[in-house]
């Protein structure tokens, strides 16, 4: 579960959060929409703990992100748009290395287990990062995810530039992650994902959160009529 509480941070002239309040629950996949610069990776990295907030609180699991406190990242994985992965190590050598970062050491039954949950066909996991595709890269992240047991993943565009099949297989993943009870918050550019995959959605417009709609019965046309009347 995660929370904001009146989330501001203002940089010099700029402020980035306006007093940002929502929580998301467990089983949840919150996505947050909003144009570029209406603060939706700034939320995220709040949340990481790469920044604090000028005021306000971020909650993982009822515990405050705090930017010298390690504790709230055990609890979390982050998935970025373009996922950071060792292109002469193979799929299965990234898991395994990036596990053992974490503080986990798993066998090749359990590495190769992690990485066909997170969508990874077994003929590939021995090959070179390099040859992998964005789609793919992407897996190898939720399978670290995976293996990391994280309760929580917040991911910033996950979507851009996969083709739709490969956004399709992806937003089933999430669909599967959250029915095993882990909490996603995606940013996106992308309304018609996030009708598909989000249980909710935020719009962020100049650091508030001016709509909250939940997908159920909700259409991506009017999703975008709302986006559009908001922003
Ligand atoms: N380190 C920083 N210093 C100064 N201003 C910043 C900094 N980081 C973000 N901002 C400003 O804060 C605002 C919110 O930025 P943020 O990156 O959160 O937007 P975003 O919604 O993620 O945009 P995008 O869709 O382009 O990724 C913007 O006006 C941005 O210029």
């Amino acid at each position: 579960m995660i929370k904001a509480i009146d989330l501001i941070k203002t940089y010099n002239t700029t402020t980035a959060l306006n007093g940002v309040n929502f929580e998301v629950k467990s089983g949840e996949i919150f996505c947050l929409l909003g144009q570029n610069g209406a603060g939706k990776t700034t939320t995220i990295n709040v949340f990481l703990g790469f920044i604090s907030p000028s005021s306000g609180e971020a909650l993982i699991n009822n515990v405050q992100v705090n930017t010298n406190d390690h504790r709230t990242n055990e609890m979390l994985a982050y998935i970025p748009e373009v996922v950071q992965l060792y292109g002469n190590l193979s799929g299965i050598e990234n898991l395994d290395f990036f596990s053992r970062l974490a503080g986990f050491r798993y066998s090749s039954k359990e590495l190769v287990s992690f990485l066909t949950q997170a969508g990874l066909q077994e003929e590939v996991h021995s090959n070179r990062l390099s040859s992998y595709s964005k789609g793919m890269r992407q897996k190898v992240g939720i399978a670290i995810a995976i293996a990391k047991n994280a309760d929580v993943i917040f991911m910033d565009e996950p979507t851009s530039g996969l083709d739709p099949k490969a956004t399709a297989e992806f937003t089933s993943i999430c669909k599967r992650l959250a029915a095993n009870g882990k909490t996603i918050f995606m940013a996106t550019h992308d309304i018609f994902n996030a009708v598909n995959v989000g249980s909710r959605i935020g719009i962020m417009k100049g650091g508030v959160l001016v709509h909250e709609v939940s997908t159920a019965n909700l259409s991506a046309v009017q999703l975008q009529q709302l986006y559009l009347e908001s922003i």
